[in-house]
């Protein structure tokens, strides 16, 4: 394909990047460029599900984003990883694949994103993925969808087991499934995996429409703003090898560089709070106050135990057992190398009364620090770790740019837990991990816990640890948000920016609010429902 000229630009080959590209490509008419900034990912690191541990601080695939020192959590900056790489993020993630409840569909209505209610959206969802589970040699398999979502259970580590059966002691539900019919209870999540390696956005979407002839993939290439003609956005600007250039969209320009960078790219545009704009010089295009706003993440603390049994410590640990797993997986594309390490967890409420469950919890059978190092450090003596997550956070954060310069980090303000209710629930959430953690299995199970004892601490201590200790679990959204006018978000219902002509923003920035759970499913049933709305529009305009 040559020439500067398409039908749809896609700025990003991230987890909705790669959906867009396919479902585009399709009607062979349509030329499609996509720009990505990262490179190849075609990396044993990558693609051996276990390998995320080494491209979590790997500025080759990762932007390596820090936080600004958020107050409320003692004034610490947070680690933000994204993926900058073909398949953005989800090459990069923990592949845990959960859509999210009902209700947290119902609620993007609610706040203005029609149809994108429960019953609208689950057959979206649907339409991506084909759920599978291992038989013999084989996989059974249910679905046609381009996304493997596997269901590893026969391949968790044993203790996981233990973890199902304290559950039950607890009180809590279990399901099979966290995406079926009954997503609350404690489970054994099902990964984005196909036959043992990662299936990233890129694997299941943009690969196979490569084959297509009619999507030029540029990639090391970074967009720094858009081109305007009048109204209308009707291109980008881009660098490649240092060189500067431009392409034409004769429709569309679609923003998908994720929830940092495409409110980045919005504001370098000129689109965005014009008092942020004009301090850095940049003429105002459209003074939209909400580019960059509602930010929302989930937060998590995890608390660390020794353990009185073998867990995946004993296996990740000792070369002779990393060899053996490593032979195993060579010659079965099974074992401990075959899935991640977030093996366990799932939607619990924290209080009989609650009217949905509002906790995510993770039960994995591994300890580790996060240091300094390039990759997370496995414990050696026999562990695991506990940790939860409220759903719902109420509070909103900003993203803004540093500087005109398109090679500056933006400056991610989190602003975490400034409203009474997220504070509410840390304690709750706390409470709730301390009846898992004294049922009869989990106090056979635990030889010693690691300071803080979750134990002793009072509501209140427990949520000072989680000041001081929590951390984001990588699911920035809502920084441009579709709603109903230009105070309370960027984008109407159908994805496009407010006043703008030519673009959307498609990409995890786009949900209203936080979703409960892990958010890469979530963003690819936006992508596939926000291409059938660009699809539905050019046919309506004729
Ligand atoms: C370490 C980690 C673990 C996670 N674990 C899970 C998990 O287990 N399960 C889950 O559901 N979710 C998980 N997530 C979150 C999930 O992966 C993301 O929510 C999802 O991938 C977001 O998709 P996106 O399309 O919005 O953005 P991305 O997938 O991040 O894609 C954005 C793309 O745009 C590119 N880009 C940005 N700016 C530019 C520019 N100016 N020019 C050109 N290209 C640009 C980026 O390089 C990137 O490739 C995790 C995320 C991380 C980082």
């Amino acid at each position: 394909m040559s020439g500067n000229e398409f039908d749809f630009i896609i700025v990003g080959a991230g987890s909705a990047g790669c959906v867009l590209a396919e479902r585009l490509s399709r009607d062979s008419r349509f030329k499609v460029l996509v720009i990505e900034a990262g490179g190849s990912d075609r990396k044993l690191r990558i693609r051996v599900p276990i390998g995320y541990g080494f491209t979590f601080k790997d500025p080759k695939v990762n932007w390596c984003y820090s936080g600004e020192p958020d107050p409320e959590l003692g004034g610490r900056s947070g680690y933000w990883p994204r993926g900058k790489v073909i398949g953005g993020s989800s090459s990069i993630n923990a592949m845990v694949y959960c859509r999210g409840l009902p209700h947290d569909f119902d609620d993007w209505a609610e706040a203005g994103a029609d149809d994108w209610d429960w019953q609208s959206v689950r057959p979206v969802f649907e339409r991506s993925e084909t759920k599978a589970r291992r038989r013999g040699n084989g996989f059974d398999t249910h679905g046609n969808g381009p996304l493997w979502v596997t269901d590893e259970t026969d391949q968790a580590h044993p203790v996981t087991g233990r973890f199902l059966t304290a559950a039950k002691e607890a009180g809590w539900p279990t399901t099979d499934d966290l995406n079926g019919t009954a997503p609350e209870g404690l489970t054994i999540f099902h990964n984005t995996t196909r036959a043992g390696w990662r299936c990233s956005a890129a694997d299941a979407f943009l690969r196979p429409a490569l084959r297509r002839g009619n999507i030029k993939l540029v990639s090391n290439a970074h967009v720094d703003h858009l081109i305007f003609d009048g109204q209308r956005v009707s291109g980008v600007a881009y660098r490649l090898c240092g060189k500067k250039r431009q392409a034409l969209a004769r429709r569309e320009v679609l923003v998908s560089a994720g929830a940092v960078n495409s409110p980045k790219l919005l504001q370098l545009s000129g689109i965005g709070p014009a008092d942020v704009l004009q301090s850095y010089g940049i003429a105002v295009r459209r003074h939209l106050p909400e580019v960059g706003g509602g930010l929302q993440d989930h937060l998590a603390v995890n608390y660390y135990y020794e353990a009185t049994v073998p867990t995946l410590n004993n296996q990740l640990q000792p070369w002779r057992s990393r060899i053996l797993a490593a032979l195993q997986y060579a010659l079965t594309r099974r074992g401990l190398l075959s899935l991640g390490i977030n093996q366990c967890g799932g939607f619990i409420r924290s209080t009989p009364d609650a009217p949905q469950p509002d906790m995510q919890i993770y039960c994995n059978p591994a300890t580790y620090s996060t240091g300094s190092g390039a990759a997370p450090q496995i414990d050696p003596e026999p562990g695991f770790l506990l940790s939860y997550q409220p759903c719902r956070p109420t509070s909103r954060g900003r993203i803004d740019i540093a500087s005109s310069d398109p090679d500056d980090a933006p400056r991610i303000r989190p602003n975490s837990l400034t409203t009474n209710e997220d504070c509410a629930a840390i304690m709750r959430g706390a409470r709730l991990l301390q009846r898992l953690i004294e049922t009869p299995t989990m106090v056979k199970l635990i030889k010693s816990p690691r300071q803080p004892d979750l134990r002793n601490l009072s509501d209140e201590e427990a949520l000072n640890d989680f000041k001081q200790r929590a951390a984001t679990v990588y699911h920035p959204t809502s920084t441009c948000r579709m709603g109903t006018n230009k105070s309370n978000s960027v984008l109407d219902a159908r994805l496009r920016v407010h006043e703008v002509e030519g673009l959307r923003v498609v990409d995890a920035s786009a949900f209203p609010n936080l979703t409960s759970g892990n958010t890469n499913a979530p963003t690819i049933m936006l992508a596939q429902k926000g291409a059938d709305m660009i699809l539905e529009d050019l046919k309506a305009a004729g």
